[in-house]
């Protein structure tokens, strides 16, 4: 929002140049959110009662009974919901709790280590950052992130940060796994072959998205992430036990409650577009809260983000007369920088896509 002599750009630039991120502010002791965190009042507002018992996102057993009922029940939820949880999926509770401490280390430690790893060069092994949109999008979020790719050609271990280094590689190889076997239960709920989606390299490229939302003083002033959608394939994510994850379905915002043990699992645009609209790439966003610090493992499925020529649009067993394709063919280089350098400014990508 615009206050009247106040140098918007002036104060981004000296935010970034302090590497420091929004930990660096709470460390600081601000009591107050600057201003450029700042978000209109009825894009931070809930929409209503977003804890209704009725409404939450499935939560699917893997080890449950027959296998069709998982299947349906990921149809079922990809359809409508394009969230789910998923519990007894192979990854142990100690793992999860591990990388989540991993992460909390690696934005805990000391700041001119820290430091090091803060760049806006994505060609880098790992970006440590606050606000990747942050020069681009209308206001920042009171959020610090860093990525990197772990498959297909993951960082030698040596590039990896000493915080969180062993975890990492352990969780990339269960995470890995875990993505296979979930492309395989979409692929049948598109009622495709179990390696249809596999085969069309949708878990070939694995990035690691790790966020830290500090605690916020004034949480009603803004979010932790702006509304959006993923834009790869798919996405699992593990949260910790503090919430503000929230979907948007049916005009409201829903909360994705933790669950102990559980991973979160999103249907990516690009999903949306090879399934021709069956299934959702939904809008999800992140409250601030006064409670924090809260972080969270974002694993994004996609193709191995090197340049490649291979064309991406509706799958052919899937569209007919009756459902001719809704999108045009796209390279997943285009699609993942159209939608990076457009930011989180509340629209989705997939639109610039449809025919
Ligand atoms: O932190 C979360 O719960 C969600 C993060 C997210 O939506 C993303 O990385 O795309
Ligand atoms: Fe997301």
């Amino acid at each position: 929002m615009e206050v009247a002599g106040y140098d918007r750009a002036r104060v981004l630039k000296a935010f970034d140049d302090a590497k420091t991120g929004v930990k660096g502010l709470v460390d600081a002791g601000v009591e107050k959110i600057p201003q450029i965190f700042v978000t209109p009042p009825d894009i931070v507002a809930q929409t209503s009662d977003t804890n209704r018992e009725d409404f939450s996102i499935p939560v699917i057993d893997l080890e449950g009974s027959e296998k069709d009922s998982i299947v349906e029940k990921i149809r079922h939820a990809s359809e409508t919901w394009g969230f789910f949880q998923v519990v007894n999926h192979g990854i142990p509770v100690s793992v999860l709790d591990e990388m989540v401490c991993g992460v909390r280390r690696f934005f805990e430690q000391d700041t001119e280590v820290k430091k090091q790893f803060y760049t806006r060069d994505v060609t880098r092994k790992i970006v440590y950052n606050s606000n990747f949109d942050l020069y681009s999008s209308p206001v920042a979020n009171w959020r610090d992130t860093f990525f990197c790719f772990m498959a297909p050609n993951p960082p030698k271990p040596e590039e990896l940060p000493d915080a969180c280094r062993d975890i990492q590689i352990e969780y990339s190889k269960l995470i890995l796994s875990l993505g296979f076997r979930l492309f395989g239960l979409l692929s049948e709920a598109l009622g495709l072959e179990r390696s249809h989606l596999m085969d069309m390299d949708c878990a070939k490229g694995l990035t690691f998205v790790c966020h830290y939302y500090p605690a916020c003083p004034e949480p009603e002033l803004t979010l932790g992430a702006s509304k959006h959608t993923d834009d790869g394939f798919l996405t699992v994510l593990l949260q910790d036990q503090i919430g503000g994850l929230q979907v948007f379905l049916e005009n409201q915002w829903i909360n994705v409650r933790p669950v102990p043990g559980a991973l979160v699992v999103n249907i990516g645009d690009l999903l949306q577009l090879i399934s021709n609209d069956k299934f959702r790439s939904v809008e999800h966003r992140v409250v601030a809260n006064r409670e924090g610090p809260r972080v969270s493992v974002a694993c994004f499925f996609s193709t191995s983000l090197a340049p490649s020529t291979k064309l991406y649009g509706p799958i052919k067993e899937l569209i007919s007369e009756d459902n001719p394709p809704k999108y045009r063919e796209t390279t997943v280089q285009e699609y993942v920088s159209y939608s990076y350098f457009k930011g989180l400014d509340g629209t989705s990508p997939l639109l610039h896509f449809r025919v």
